[in-house]
C-alpha cells in the first residue's frame, strides 16, 4: 500500500464522533519531504482525520498505512503552562525525558529560537512559544511533523513567519509535514499540496489549483483571491527542488 516515497497514507476512511458520521471515503497521504495542508470549515472533520492518522482514533472503515518505524513529531495548538512556575526553555525541553544538550541546542536552532534556551517560558511571545513547541517536536527526530492549528493566536505576519520556519525545517531535515490551518491566505505559500476537507475531500492539489477550484470557492467564497496573490508573490524567487514535485501527479489533479 505504501511506496518508497510515502510516509503515511489513509485510505477510504470513515469515522464517527459522538455517534454522528464525520468522515466518509477520505484518502490522505503525505510523502517524504512534502508539506500538506488540511483546510476546511469548522466541524469539517480536520481534527478527527488527524486523530485517525495519528492512531488516536480508530476509523469505522478504511485503514492507515505508515512507513515502518515512522517517527512523528506533534506540535499542539496550544499548551497551557502555569505562568507562576519558573521554567527555562532549556528545562522545558527536558520534560518528560531529558534531552541531550547537543540535541536540544540543535532543535532550538532549527526552530529559530537558538538564543532563547535560558529564557523563562512565561516570558516568551506567542510566536517564540510555538517555536519552542516546534523544537520539542523536533527532538523526536521526526520523519513526519504534524501541526494542529499551531499558529492560533498569532497575527498574520507572525503566522507567515512560523510557516516559513516550518518550510526551513523541512528543507533542512527533509521531513514530511501535515498541518491543519484555518489561515488559508497565509498557509498557501508554504504548502506543496492543499487538501480541502468537508467530511470528504472536496478538492486537492497545488495551492494555485485549489484556489481556482469551484469546490473551494463554494466552501470559502470568492474572498480567497488574495491567497493566490500571496502565493504567487512569495514564490517569485526560484523554487528549491526537493524532489517532491515529481511522482505525485495524481495529487495535482482536482477531483470532486
Ligand atoms: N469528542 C467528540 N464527541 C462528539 N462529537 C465530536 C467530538 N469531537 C468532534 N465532534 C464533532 O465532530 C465533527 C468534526 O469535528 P472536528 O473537530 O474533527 O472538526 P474540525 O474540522 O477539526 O473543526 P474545527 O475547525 O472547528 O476545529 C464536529 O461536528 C464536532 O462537533
Amino acid at each position: 500500500m505504501l511506496n518508497d516515497t510515502l510516509l503515511i497514507a489513509a485510505r477510504d476512511i470513515a469515522a464517527r464522533q459522538g455517534g454522528r458520521p464525520v468522515l466518509e471515503g477520505v484518502n490522505l497521504s503525505v510523502g517524504k519531504g512534502e508539506i500538506v495542508t488540511l483546510v476546511g470549515p469548522n466541524g469539517s472533520g480536520k481534527s478527527t482525520l488527524l486523530k485517525v492518522m495519528l492512531g488516536a482514533l480508530a476509523p469505522e472503515a478504511g485503514r492507515v498505512a505508515r512507513m515502518p518505524g515512522l517517527r512523528v513529531g506533534y506540535v499542539p495548538q496550544k499548551l497551557h503552562l502555569d505562568s507562576t512556575l519558573p521554567m527555562t526553555v532549556r528545562r522545558f525541553l527536558d520534560l518528560p525525558v531529558r534531552a541531550p544538550r547537543a540535541a536540544a541546542e540543535a532543535a532550538l536552532e532549527r526552530a529559530g529560537v537558538g538564543a532563547l534556551g535560558r529564557r523563562q517560558m512565561a516570558e516568551l511571545s506567542g510566536g517564540q512559544f510555538q517555536r519552542v513547541l516546534l523544537a520539542r517536536a523536533l527532538l523526536a527526530r521526526p520523519h513526519l511533523l504534524v501541526l494542529d492549528e499551531a499558529t492560533q493566536g498569532l497575527d498574520q505576519p507572525g503566522s507567515a513567519d512560523f510557516y516559513r520556519q516550518i518550510e526551513a525545517v523541512r528543507d533542512d531535515l527533509g521531513c514530511g509535514v501535515l498541518m491543519v490551518s484555518h489561515e488559508l491566505h497565509v498557509v498557501m505559500s508554504a504548502s506543496d499540496r492543499v487538501v480541502c476537507l468537508n467530511g470528504h475531500v472536496c478538492c486537492e492539489g497545488t495551492p494555485a489549483a485549489v484556489s481556482a477550484a469551484p469546490e473551494w470557492r463554494q466552501l470559502f467564497g470568492t474572498g480567497t483571491g488574495g491567497a493566490l496573490a500571496l502565493y504567487r508573490h512569495e514564490h517569485d524567487h526560484a523554487h528549491h527542488d526537493h524532489g517532491h514535485d515529481h511522482d505525485h501527479g495524481s495529487h495535482d489533479q482536482l477531483h470532486a
